[in-house]
């Protein structure tokens, strides 16, 4: 018994000692040698211990991009193992009405798959750019670990892992709350702070649908036909060899509904909208980065093309410049070469950057999306830019017809017919008043007044005509200042070529007397001369 004692004492004071050595040993080691030290030992346990570890990172190898297998596995994780996690983290879900829990970082979770046990770790680590980085030094990267006995490995890689990316997907797709995106100011993209990406979003809750837009009925069906055609043509893409997007062009006078059909097209597709505000991007990079960060099944808007950034006119002023300074030389009798009209220095967003955007190499990463530019001038959009095939289909969106109008009705007043309707019809086709301006008309905001439907169209009526009398003095006073700038222009013609006339009549008088003169001049020259001569001779 007492011999037992003392094998126990003698043991525990041995590995005490160790423990305590080992800890003088450390901290007299060079770092990085301690460091080399504990991956060893670390190799060592790993030799002798019977659980394999699979990392899945954030960031897959081409580290662009987030992996789909690690969002597969957080949207896995979030569901299926939240009630087995300690630590949770709680967010507003889908329609930002439910609270939707899920998975903390640096929280365990277990697992079991057909009877095999399974550990879930989620962990961050700061580590050193080694591939090219759109952020210098150090960026965090989120991964998951997953630790497994070695007598499951098989079940694990061949069946379970599978069986997470499809429940993960499945579960993405159902908690998907549409979103909505714009980029951050390039200065605040900031690498150390976790969750600041180039995008910032919110829950993207526009109520506007076909149903409600105002347009054309016809044009309107062939919209929705062309969008959900491009929606189920994934095999007819890969087919023909074609990247998987679709670019609209929305022209149209200010409040004709180019925003409202943008958030229509999303809610028909249940696509996220990512909003890009093209005078915060600073160059042709970081165009190229926010779109690597866009998803798939996505929108991408670029409002008033004309104005985000001097894409247009750029190249014809440039082109003129160049035109001019080539028929220059530089004092060699050598032409100078004209400068680059797009040139890419690295400082500003390029027409070419944004043709690459839309459909360069990188155009095709990442699956469906759709690109809309809108514009108020569509005449002034380089041609390259918005030629077919960049821009697959060209939409204007225009003042308010009778059929849209009926639309709006339906819409605010829950009408189909009205004994205005006859009198409306008719002034719209002779008044240009956008579908904005009549639905204002339509929405009378009064808290003690009733909404009443006569009144409205009344109103509507009113306006209409207050908007011929103003069309119709604002097209007098141009015909008048028309007509009196023509008179002005012939009465000047008329005066010059009076003066014309008159000068004539006095250059006539001077040719004749200059003639005469000079007649009598030669005359008297020959005479003269022939004299001269005759006396010379
Ligand atoms: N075709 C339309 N159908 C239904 N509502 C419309 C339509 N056009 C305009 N509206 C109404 O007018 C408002 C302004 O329209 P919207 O912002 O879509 O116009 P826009 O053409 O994008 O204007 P802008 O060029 O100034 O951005 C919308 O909130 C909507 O209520």
């Amino acid at each position: 018994m007492m011999a037992g004692m003392d094998k126990w004492t003698g043991l525990g004071s041995a590995l005490a000692s160790f423990l305590f050595l080992w800890s003088m040993v450390q901290s007299h080691l060079p770092v990085a040698f301690r460091h080399r030290l504990s991956t060893w030992a670390t190799k060592l346990a790993s030799l002798f211990s019977p659980y394999l570890h699979v990392t899945i990172s954030e960031y897959g190898a081409e580290r662009f991009s987030r992996s789909d297998l690690f969002l597969a596995v957080e949207a896995y994780l979030s569901d299926a193992c939240t009630r087995r996690a300690r630590r949770l983290k709680a967010e507003l879900g889908k329609d930002s009405k439910n609270l939707q829990v899920s998975v903390d970082d640096n929280d365990e979770v277990t697992d079991t798959f057909r009877g095999a046990t399974i550990w879930w770790y989620a962990a961050r680590k700061l580590q050193r750019s080694q591939v090219i980085s759109f952020y210098p030094g150090q960026d965090e990267r989120r991964f998951y670990q997953v630790v497994f006995h070695r007598r499951h490995r098989d079940l694990v890689v061949g069946s379970y892992l599978p069986h997470v990316l499809e429940e993960g997907r499945a579960v993405t797709v159902r908690n998907r709350q549409r979103r909505l995106f714009t980029n951050n100011p390039s200065s605040g993209w900031n690498p150390y702070r976790s969750g600041k990406g180039v995008w910032s979003h919110v829950p993207f809750e526009h109520p506007a649908t076909f149903a409600t837009l105002a347009m054309d009925p016809a044009d309107k069906e062939a919209i929705v036909d062309d969008l959900e055609a491009f929606r189920d043509a994934k095999d007819y893409y890969a087919k023909v060899g074609k990247a998987w997007k679709r670019g609209y062009l929305l022209h149209g006078p200010p409040g004709t509904g180019k925003s409202t059909m943008i958030a229509a097209m999303a809610n028909l597709l249940d696509y996220d909208v990512y909003d890009l505000e093209l005078t915060a991007v600073k160059n042709n990079t970081e165009l190229r980065k926010l779109f690597i960060e866009t998803t798939g099944k996505s929108i991408i808007v670029i409002e008033d093309i004309d104005c985000s950034v001097d894409l247009t006119g750029k190249r014809s002023k440039a082109d003129k410049k160049n035109k001019s300074s080539s028929s220059e030389d530089d004092g060699n009798n050598n032409p100078k070469l004209p400068a680059d009209p797009d040139k890419d220095d690295g400082t500003k967003v390029t027409l070419s950057g944004l043709l690459n955007f839309i459909d360069g190499l990188w155009s095709a990463c990442g699956g469906e999306r759709i690109i809309i530019f809108t514009t108020n001038h569509k005449e002034k959009l380089d041609p390259a830019l918005v030629r077919r095939g960049r821009m697959d289909k060209h939409i204007e969106m225009s003042y308010c017809g009778f059929e849209a109008f009926k639309v709006l009705a339906g819409n605010y007043l829950d009408i189909t017919d009205h004994e205005l309707f006859g009198e409306i019809r008719q002034l719209l086709g002779e008044v240009n008043m956008t579908p904005a301006d009549v639905a204002e008309n339509l929405m009378p905001m009064s808290k003690k007044k009733k909404r009443d439907n006569n009144a409205c169209l009344e109103g509507l009526v009113e306006a209409l005509n207050k908007a011929k009398q103003e069309a119709k003095a604002k097209a007098d006073a141009e015909a008048k200042e028309a007509k009196e700038k023509a008179e002005a222009e012939a009465k000047a013609k008329e005066e010059e070529e009076a003066k014309k006339g008159q000068g004539g009549d006095q250059d006539q008088g001077k040719e004749d007397k200059t003639s005469e003169s000079t007649e009598g001049k030669m005359s008297n020259g020959e005479i003269k001369g022939s004299e001269q001569v005759t006396s010379d001779n």
